[in-house]
């Protein structure tokens, strides 16, 4: 009997996007499967980012194919590729700072799972469930009527996530959701995508801290100039002589294949 490869949920093909004479992304093709936390690294300006843009439809693909959940997405504008399920969050905080945490969640809530016309402008009781759940789900119950601007940092990042989480996403892309947090709430936020993960949402996240991506993640794509230098198992990154010349450097290799070991003795 013939095998068949498990259809995947996320198919990159060939994707290249050009910035005039700029190639950010060459010729990348990758799957993410059903379930899986897909890690991305890489060193600064290696496309990462830019491969975001491409697979959420805000700056589309100068060539190639992306296909989510059996549907041809490649040039498909944001919103709906939002509505067919994929949620993103941003490397910098992306939020209306006036609003309240509360509406801030409201706004992707209403407008990120269907597409919304005015009039028939009211945002009813499903809605108000589902931003209830999402903001428990971060942990910022009680935190509600706090005005965005003033949020510390942790806080933005867990607001992003719940916006993203409120949209009722099959795949979520995190874009650098570490950057710039202390040591503690690096765990926190590493507690929080086992809790999605276990949830059922398959997760892409970019990050160059590399504790964070090597924990989590079931596979690891490294990028550089735009290409794939590996693709694999997180063990087999820290090993690997390329990654480790253009972008870990030996001793964060050695640290992150104790930290490896160590959990897989645990
Ligand atoms: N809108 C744009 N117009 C022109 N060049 C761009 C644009 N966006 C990104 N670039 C360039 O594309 C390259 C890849 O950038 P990108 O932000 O994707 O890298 P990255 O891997 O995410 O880097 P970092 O780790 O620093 O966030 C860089 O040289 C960047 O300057």
């Amino acid at each position: 009997m013939a095998v068949t490869e498990p259809t995947a949920l996320l198919s990159v093909r060939n994707v290249s996007k050009q910035f005039g004479a700029l190639m950010a992304v060459k010729d990348l093709s990758f799957d993410v499967q059903e379930g899986e936390v897909l890690g991305i690294g890489g060193p600064n300006g290696a496309g990462k980012t830019t491969l975001f843009e491409v697979i959420s439809g805000l700056n589309p693909a100068t060539r190639g194919a992306i296909l989510f959940n059996g549907q041809d997405i490649t040039h498909a504008p944001p919103e709906a590729i939002c509505h067919a399920g994929v949620a993103r969050t941003f490397q910098l905080n992306a939020g209306f700072d006036s609003l309240s945490l509360r509406d801030n969640v409201r706004v992707a809530a209403y407008f990120g799972r269907d597409n919304r016309r005015i009039p028939g402008l009211s945002i009813g009781r499903d809605v108000e469930a589902e931003v209830d759940a999402a903001i428990a789900m971060v942990g910022l119950k009680g935190r509600e009527h706090l005005i965005t601007g003033r949020l510390p940092v942790l806080d933005r990042k867990l607001l992003m996530l719940a916006g993203a989480i409120a949209t009722r996403p099959k795949l979520l892309l995190m874009d650098e959701p570490v950057g710039g947090l202390n040591p503690k709430e690096i765990d926190q936020m590493m507690g929080l995508v086992r809790d999605l993960r276990a949830r059922g949402i398959t997760i892409v996240l970019i990050e160059h801290v590399m504790r964070f991506l090597v924990q989590l993640s079931s596979r690891v794509l490294i990028l550089h100039h735009g290409e794939r230098i590996y693709e694999g198992s997180p063990q087999g990154l820290v090993r690997d002589r390329t990654v480790i010349d253009v972008y870990l450097g030996e001793g964060a290799s050695k640290r992150l294949g104790s930290l490896l070991e160590a959990k897989a003795g645990a």
